[in-house]
């Protein structure tokens, strides 16, 4: 392995991210980040009225975030020692850019840079990319009540986002290395062989 590495799965909502990375973590053994999602309790208000509740909603994802991403630096990054998360902490700035307006996301900006730019950054992403029929299926098929009534468009929108967001990350310095998954056609929870594919491209990524 030439170094430990930190690699965040990620994609807009409902694309595996956690799915994928519980089964690299497994697969793997590598310990796992996950982010926080029963216990927010702002999601369930901020789906049913996101202008009112969209701060409250972000500042809570960031501080949760910020909180983890400070364990994961102490426990595994500055230990030399490989982790997995469900999340890159980039996607609070893509949810707020879209979610937030005016004087609240120029002070949520502010707020987020402070809080991370010094913070370690994943050195591996793997980005599942979804349309919106998948999306919605999958969104459909796990069930979570706040999240049925969810306005397509803003899916729509945050698939775009994404895709901007990543390409952002990939311009850094030192870009991380991205793995991009077709989550449209690539079924990694039932067919073991493309499961067994992107495990080998990440092995190859890593080792
Ligand atoms: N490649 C896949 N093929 C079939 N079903 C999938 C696939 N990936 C995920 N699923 C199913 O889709 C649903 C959403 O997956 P998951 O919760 O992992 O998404 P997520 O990206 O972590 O979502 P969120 O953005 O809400 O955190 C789950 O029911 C999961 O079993
Ligand atoms: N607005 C907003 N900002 C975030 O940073 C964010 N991160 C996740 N989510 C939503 C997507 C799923 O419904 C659910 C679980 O991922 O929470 C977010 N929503």
């Amino acid at each position: 392995m030439k170094q430990a590495p930190f690699i965040a799965v990620e994609g807009p909502i409902g694309a595996g991210k956690t799915t994928l990375a519980s089964m690299l973590s497994t697969e793997l053994h590598l310990p796992m980040i996950k982010e926080i999602v029963e216990e927010n309790p702002f999601l369930d208000k901020f789906y049913q009225n996101i202008d009112e509740w969209s701060f409250q909603l972000e500042m809570f994802f960031l501080c949760n975030r910020y909180k983890q991403l400070e364990d994961t630096g102490l426990q595994y990054i500055e230990k030399a020692q490989p982790v997995i998360s469900d999340y890159h902490i980039y996607k609070n700035l893509i949810f707020a850019e879209r979610t937030l307006k005016g004087v609240k996301l120029e002070k949520y900006r502010q707020i987020y840079h402070l809080l991370t730019d010094d913070m370690p950054k994943p050195d591996i992403i793997i980005y599942i990319r979804a349309d919106l029929d998948t999306l919605l299926g999958r969104i459909r098929k796990r069930g979570r009540s706040f999240e049925q009534e969810m306005d397509p468009a803003y899916l729509e929108q945050l698939i775009a986002d994404y895709d901007k967001g990543i390409q952002f990350l990939a311009e850094q310095s030192p870009a991380p290395r991205i793995l991009t998954v077709n989550g449209n056609e690539i079924d990694f929870v039932e067919n073991q062989a493309q499961f067994e594919q992107i495990v080998s491209d990440v092995k190859e990524l890593i080792e």
